[in-house]
């Protein structure tokens, strides 16, 4: 399991994580509810190394990831799909797909097909550039582009931004696939509440850099968690 004990992240003088703890076992999938700007991002920065913590641990399967760099990180199983995707947009379809090669050896440097099961969508823009996709293919290409690494740990920022319902669904379907054929551990952070709900098996409610309830999905429905969630 991806485990992170009690950190904190620093940008300059300002806080954004507080000792923040939670886990993220095998063949579960675990949400990170929260507001704008609670720190949702930046818990994901920490996990991924795009940014360095100030205090706590980070560790899967027990082994520490401190000082490791994002590339090694990829490289021992942790597989990313940013807030806003990040597509290559000159890049076409494939040669996204491909950038995900980097972290892997040779001979294991091809595209799986179950992504072409999962997001049909892939397979028949693969000339296409990436710019031009829309937001929701753009969003099925980036977690494309994550199982490419074969992660252990799929970690994703707010994969239903800007997303219409259909594809959502569909998104939801992939995440769900993931963890039961692979039995990787998925991290999810949201600020779409119903999405979580359905989905997750734990999930976590951050307010203000901190970790502020934890519990089964259903728990979500409690007036005690809404009212971290309620603006
Ligand atoms: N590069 C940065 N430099 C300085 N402050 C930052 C930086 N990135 C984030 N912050 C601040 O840290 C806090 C947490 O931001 P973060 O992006 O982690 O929140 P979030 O919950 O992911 O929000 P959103 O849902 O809007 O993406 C915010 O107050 C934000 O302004």
């Amino acid at each position: 399991m991806l485990t992170v004990d009690n950190i904190n992240l620093h940008y300059g003088a300002a806080q954004a994580l507080r000792g923040v703890s939670i886990e993220a076992p095998m063949g579960k999938i675990t949400c990170v509810l929260g507001r704008n700007g609670v720190g949702k991002s930046s818990l994901l920065r920490a996990i991924t190394g795009q940014q360095p913590i100030s205090g706590g641990a980070i560790a899967f399967n027990g082994e520490s990831l401190e000082g490791l760099a994002p590339y090694h990180r990829a490289s021992r199983g942790i597989g990313y799909v940013p807030q806003g995707r990040e597509i290559f947009p000159l890049l076409t379809v494939k040669e996204n797909l491909e950038t995900g090669f980097a972290p892997l050896p040779r001979k294991e440097r091809f595209i799986p097909d179950d992504i072409f099961s999962l997001f049909p969508v892939l397979s028949s823009m693969l000339a296409r550039r990436g710019g031009d996709l829309s937001g929701g293919q753009q969003q099925q290409l980036a977690i494309g582009r994550a199982m490419v690494t074969r992660p252990r740990v799929l970690v994703l920022d707010e994969p239903t931004e800007g997303i219409q319902p259909s594809i959502i669904k569909d998104i939801g379907r992939a995440i769900r696939y993931l963890r039961d054929s692979t039995g990787m551990a998925i991290l999810l952070v949201e600020q779409y509440l119903d999405f979580c709900r359905e989905l997750a098996d734990h999930v976590y409610i951050m307010d203000r850099g901190e970790i502020v309830h934890q519990g089964a999905a259903e728990t979500l429905d409690t007036p005690e968690a809404r009212r971290h969630l309620t603006v």
